[in-house]
């Protein structure tokens, strides 16, 4: 039953969105209990920064997951409900299944969401584009993430969605390390937003 009252105001304070509020936060545990239970790796490793650190998050082992990636796909579209945006996309690999996840999910909900990769460097032949899907110029864009750590992977991607003609409206990403991406986005004046933290996540 969504958890209404008869004027339609949701006991919550969350905004009515048509899709029960009790499926929503169980989408969200259930994704939390999924990722606590396949994806942290605990050991020593080296980060894409260089960085060294004590876990890893391995995210593709959930959006890749049959279960889970539909609930990434619903949940990263409710962290974002508020923000006007007609495509999402960000550095290939990890953002990719992010992103359809999210236009999967539009789908099944009757809207329309439109996808695109950004390429690690330009690609030599063929049409030769940095950006692959459905062209991103003069619309506007969220830039979304598996795990943020220095956040530089969706910095990137935001500075080529804009140098393609696009307008970005916010980063998104499932998880969040707490090393520093938070304040290069606000510094990029980029609007960012995470679904788990490190301490939702046992890691704090
Ligand atoms: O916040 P950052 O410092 O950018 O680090 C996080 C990035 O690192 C990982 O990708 P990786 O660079 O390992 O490449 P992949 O997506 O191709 O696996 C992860 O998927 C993020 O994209
Ligand atoms: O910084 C990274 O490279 C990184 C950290 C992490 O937890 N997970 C991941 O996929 N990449």
């Amino acid at each position: 039953m969504p958890h209404t009252t008869n004027t339609g105001i949701p006991d919550s304070g969350i905004p009515d969105t048509g899709i029960p509020h009790s499926d929503v936060a169980a989408d969200r545990a259930r994704l939390l209990e999924i990722v606590k239970d396949k994806a942290i790796v605990h050991g020593r490793v080296t980060l894409s920064s260089g960085r060294d650190a004590d876990y890893y998050v391995d995210l593709r082992r959930i959006t890749l997951d049959g279960e889970a990636a539909p609930l990434v796909g619903r949940v990263m579209r409710e962290l974002v409900r508020d923000l006007d945006f007609e495509a999402v996309g960000g550095l290939t690999l990890g953002a990719d299944p992010v992103a359809t996840s999210m236009l999967h999910a539009a789908a099944a909900a009757g809207e329309r969401l439109d996808a695109f990769v950004v390429r690690k460097a330009g690609k030599a032949h063929g049409l030769q584009q940095r950006i692959e899907g459905p062209a991103i110029a003069g619309r506007r864009v969220l830039i979304v993430e598996d795990t943020s750590t220095t956040g530089a992977s969706p910095l990137e991607a935001a500075e080529a969605a804009r140098e393609a003609g696009a307008e970005v409206v916010a980063v998104a990403t499932i998880t969040d390390r707490a090393t520093g991406a938070a304040e290069k986005f606000a510094a990029a004046g980029l609007e960012y937003r995470h679904v788990y933290g490190l301490s939702e996540l046992g890691l704090a």
